[in-house]
């Protein structure tokens, strides 16, 4: 819908009304397209201005509309009209203008915006590229080079930006509206010759071959798979080549072959699962819209090491006054400086004054006696952090959340050390924890409603997005990462290298392969896990039992690597070898090729040729065998919980929408026969057993991941 109204005796208004970001629905298309030609045929009517409803220009075209049949009036010759119109239009952006939201703006005349308001075109972020005209404007308002990057990136300018690239006439910091309205009022009856964008020539980047090589190579390379960046930069040369008519033929074409694209479904997928995950439940029946979060303002660290570094400058950034505990006095000092570097880095990045002065530092319990919340971010050991919530039940207040920041460990078992368990939640950060955007909130069975939607909100304050889990071993991202290393370890066994199981799953579109991502993270972390579990046997035999744990097929590869000091990265060797110890260019190791013959020969194991294909189904279908049964223990209350947390924690490449997601694009049926395949193959390795649920939702049609929460409801009584 839009509304019409008439100021200042000659300037027509038109609002867009839409809530919650006057998204471009077919009814607000048809409004438009009303209002305008109201105000174009008027005669009282000198000038127009367009703005939007609650403080929000526009959030572009309506994303729940692309899956339909889309009717109303369509967005191109919408806005040719309002550009081509005899009088003057001016955009009010006050909060957003996105997508098609700033594309009906640069279709205007004149553009003011309001000093808070963020402006971009981020279709790419959806599958797709800006096609009302957004590739072919753009360049011609700011130049190719500035217009291709925030094209490819998808990434929002603030209103300083836009002024400074000439995105905007005009910034205000009082009312935009007015400030829109007096100016149309200015530019009534002027000439708009050199004010039609579309008419613009197109600046041309010297050396256009080679700036569009250049681009389209760099491009390919962090696409990683994606369509939409590639096809922006073709719209972009057509922009720099060929006349405004052309080029828009050109875009429409590129958006074709996007539109209906499998990519295209499953970022649009996830664009909403990262919003469903907000509305969070639990099995026990507590729900996000009725368990009231208690405001955090004064929060606490307790343990400086990395993580806890980051999470104290996470939680600054966030507003929030921190103290930041360490008891060793040089690793408190060492955090200190570490911190404010963070600080600065992160401030310089944002434009903002670095928040150096929220945080206090301590090398005792004591002074965290009046927050509100702890986090507890200490070395990964039961025993250390139950001493340390026995420490902290003793000084808090009696209704301070006790959190922890443990990546796998029991949550309930830490509850029952503190006075009041049901204060109790985890916080799993990742790494880096000022970075990475997402936070597993996991409860546990005595963790009450008002802990977890306090632990969510904080995440979201944090700008994280939470996810909240159920309390298990290794939660649900670890969870699922033990059966998809398992495989990798096996593939290895039976004749694979690091090299061939990497180069798959990073075509596939991960960003790392599991042996370069162990490297990097550090083979040592889980051994400690798998020593902790008891399933390390140093100095493994070669008989039988040095590859089987508790009657399952068991691979002491890695704990053979961590036995030679090989950790990865840090110690310059790993699955791969490296210049020098904290080295991050992977290299084939001979070594490691020598080892891992020798292995199979002691162990009686003949290689045989692996393919990508057969690494893709048993490392990625073992994984998301897990993901069903996690669904299946409640664990997860749907698909999109753990397709967040594979995307945004563990690398899992978002144009397949996550692993439950791309189950679904390969199909279930599919997706279950190719485990009965490699368990029958594999019959000691429970992680390719499938999954009830996968069986169940196989039979009964694979209904759509969007109905699994209900079917999963519905059907756990019968799990
Ligand atoms: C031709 C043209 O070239 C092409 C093809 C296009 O234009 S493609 C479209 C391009 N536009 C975008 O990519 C912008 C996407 N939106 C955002 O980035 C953010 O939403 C926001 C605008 C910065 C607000 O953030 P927020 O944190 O304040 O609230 P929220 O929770 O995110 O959103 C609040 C509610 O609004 C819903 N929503 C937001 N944007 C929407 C949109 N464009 N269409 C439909 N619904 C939308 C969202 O699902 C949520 O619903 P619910 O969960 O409450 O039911």
């Amino acid at each position: 819908m839009a509304l019409f109204t008439l100021v200042s005796g000659s300037v027509g208004v038109v609002t867009l009304q839409n809530p919650p970001v006057n998204a471009l629905s077919a009814a607000v298309r048809h409004g438009i397209v009303d209002m305008m030609d109201k105000a174009l045929s008027e005669p009282e009517v000198k000038s127009v201005v367009i703005c939007g409803q609650n403080g929000r220009f526009c959030g572009g075209a309506d994303i729940k509309e692309f899956g339909k049949n889309m009717t109303g009036p369509p967005l191109v010759p919408m806005i040719h009209r309002i550009e081509s119109g005899a009088k003057p239009v001016v955009a009010a952006i006050e909060g957003i203008a996105l997508g098609g939201g700033l594309e009906l703006a640069l279709g205007c005349h004149y553009r003011i915006a309001h000093s808070k308001a963020r402006l971009g075109l981020p279709e790419v972020h959806l599958g797709l590229l800006p096609a009302a005209g957004g590739t072919q404007r753009l360049p011609r308002l700011i130049g190719v080079p500035a217009a291709l990057e925030l094209i490819t990136t998808g990434r929002y300018v603030t209103a300083a930006e836009a002024l400074r690239l000439g995105m905007v006439d005009e910034v205000t910091d009082g009312n935009t509206v007015d400030a829109a309205v007096k100016l149309a009022l200015s530019v009534a009856g002027k000439s708009l010759d050199a004010r039609r964008i579309s008419n613009y020539p197109c600046p041309q980047p010297p050396g256009l071959d080679r700036f569009f090589e250049t681009a389209m190579q760099q491009v390919r390379q962090s696409a990683r798979g994606a369509m939409a960046p590639v096809a922006c930069v073709q719209a972009l040369r057509a922009a720099a080549s060929q006349p405004y008519g052309e080029g828009m033929q050109r875009e429409k074409e590129l958006m074709d072959t996007l539109f209906h694209s499998g990519q295209a479904r499953a970022l649009q997928y996830f664009f909403f699962a990262q919003r469903a995950v907000g509305r969070w439940s639990t099995p026990s029946g507590s729900r996000w819209d009725s368990s009231k979060p208690r405001p955090v303002h004064k929060a606490a660290v307790v343990g400086l090491g990395t993580m806890g570094r980051g999470i104290t400058v996470a939680l600054a950034q966030a507003g929030l006054s921190v103290v930041a505990v360490e008891t060793h006095e040089k690793q408190l000092m060492e955090a200190r400086q570490a911190v404010s570097g963070m600080l600065e880095r992160g401030a310089k990045r944002r434009g903002v004054a670095p928040a150096y002065g929220k945080i206090s530092y301590s090398s005792d319990l004591l002074p965290v006696a009046d927050v509100d919340l702890v986090i507890e971010a200490v070395f990964e050991d039961m025993e250390l952090k139950r001493s340390i919530f026995e420490q902290l039940s003793e000084i808090c207040k009696p209704d301070t959340f006790l959190c922890t920041n443990t990546s796998g460990l029991d949550i309930d078992r830490l509850a029952s050390h503190a006075r009041n368990p049901e204060l109790v939640v985890g916080m799993h950060f990742f790494a880096p924890a000022h970075v990475m955007k997402l936070l597993e909130v996991v409860y546990g069975p005595r963790s009450s409603p008002q802990a977890v939607a306090t632990a969510m909100l904080l995440g979201r304050k944090m700008d994280k997005v939470s996810v909240a889990v159920g309390n298990c071993p290794g939660f649900v991202g670890n969870r699922m990462l033990k059966p998809y290393l398992e495989q990798a370890f096996f593939l290895l066994e039976e004749g694979a290298t690091p090299e061939l199981v990497d180069q798959a799953l990073e075509e596939f579109g991960f960003a790392m392969g599991v042996f370069r991502m162990s490297d990097l993270s550090g083979l040592d972390v889980g051994w400690r896990v798998r020593k902790a579990d008891g399933l390390v046997v140093a100095g493994a035999s070669t008989g039988p039992s040095a590859r089987s744990r508790r009657g399952f097929r068991y691979s002491p590869l890695g704990d053979l690597l961590c036995e030679r000091g090989r950790f990865g990265q840090k110690t310059g060797s790993g699955w791969y070898r490296y210049d020098k110890p904290g080295g991050r260019v992977a290299k084939s190791d001979p070594w490691l090729h020598g080892f891992l013959e020798q292995y199979r020969a002691d162990h009686g194991l003949a290689a045989r040729r692996v393919d990508q294909q057969e690494v893709l189904e048993r490392c990625l279908y073992a994984l998301i065998n897990e993901g069903f049964r996690i669904l299946e223990d409640g664990i997860a209350a749907g698909p999109e919980d753990i397709d967040v947390i594979y995307v945004l924690g563990y690398g899992w490449p978002r144009h397949r929408g996550g692993p439950m997601f791309y189950a679904t694009t390969v199909g279930l049926s599919e997706v279950l026969e190719r485990l009965e395949h490699h368990h029958r193959a594999h019959p000691d390795v429970p992680g390719l057993q499938p999954c009830r649920l996968l069986r169940k939702l196989v039979a009964s049609g694979s209904p759509p991941v969007h109905s699994w929460r209900e079917f999963i409801k519905k059907s756990r009584s019968h799990l």
